[in-house]
């Protein structure tokens, strides 16, 4: 990577993130092809239970890599129950990753269909763990649920993150987001596949339980441009480069098996 921080360009994209993160080539990577003929019905898995409901949104950030809505998770008012999952895993943040044009852009695949644009909502397991950072390097630590962006009509929950990214649109931007309830970005159907990975983006932990909605939410291809004129470059930089294709390929499932929460 030549002394450059991690980024998706060619010299520091997702096949040189090894060099600094060897886990790139572990056994539980992320994200995946998922195959809907070759996963497990799992008649006994629960429905997963989302409570957002008293949940809040903090702030908005360019983070170089993607934009985030970051969360209060000092207490249990916003977590994913059930589901895979043992414990209450806390709201901590969500982000999206995206492509530069068309329907390229989403991180798991499905039958080696790509959707324009993925959405995670990461959570922590704060019933074993102090730390989101503590659990995030703990097998069990982070459950991030995936959710497809599809391309079609404007999607009017997403209005209010796009309409804010003109205040984040150099990396290292933070803007005030308060109000924000995700809830709003969830498909109908909560049918999930769900297999144990890990975080698609450097330091690349094998901490993740995945759960990927089956149905994807409709966004405009408006929508998705304004989320393409944010940059992976800071305000004082000279090369402005616009954020898109911040996003991981599909990695080796080495034996891993999907469940599938609906038949
Ligand atoms: N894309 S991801 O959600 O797997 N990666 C992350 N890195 C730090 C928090 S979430
Ligand atoms: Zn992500």
């Amino acid at each position: 990577m030549t002394g450059r921080h991690w980024g998706y360009g060619e010299e520091n994209g997702p096949d040189a993130w090894h060099k600094n993160y060897p886990i790139a080539h572990g056994n539980r990577q992320s994200p995946i092809d998922i195959v809907p003929e070759d996963t497990v019905y799992d008649a006994s898995l629960p429905p997963i239970f989302v409570s957002y409901d008293h949940c809040n949104s903090i702030n908005i950030c360019n983070n170089g890599h993607s934009v985030t809505v970051e969360f209060d998770d000092t207490d249990d008012k916003t977590v994913i129950r059930a589901g895979p999952l043992d414990n209450a895993y806390r709201l901590k943040q969500f982000h999206f990753h995206w492509g530069g044009k068309g329907s390229q852009g989403s991180e798991h695949t499905v039958r080696g269909k790509t959707y324009a644009s993925e959405l995670h909502l990461v959570h922590w397991n704060a019933d074993k763990y102090k730390t989101f950072g503590e659990a995030a390097a703990a097998p069990d630590g982070l459950a991030v649920l995936g959710v497809f962006l599809e391309i079609g009509d404007e999607h009017r929950g997403l209005h209010k993150i796009t309409d804010a990214l003109y205040m984040v649109k150099f990396k290292g931007r933070v803007a005030d987001f308060k109000g924000f309830n995700p809830k709003c970005l969830l498909p109908n159907s909560l049918h999930f596949w769900t297999y144990p990975g890990s975080l698609t983006t450097p330091p690349l932990h094998e901490s993740v339980t995945w759960i990927v909605l089956k149905e994807p939410i409709i966004v405009s291809e408006k929508q998705m441009g304004k989320f393409r004129m944010l940059l992976f470059s800071g305000e004082e930089e000279e090369s402005r480069k616009c954020m898109e294709n911040n996003f991981r390929p599909p990695q080796p499932l080495k034996g891993r098996k999907v469940l599938a929460s609906f038949d």
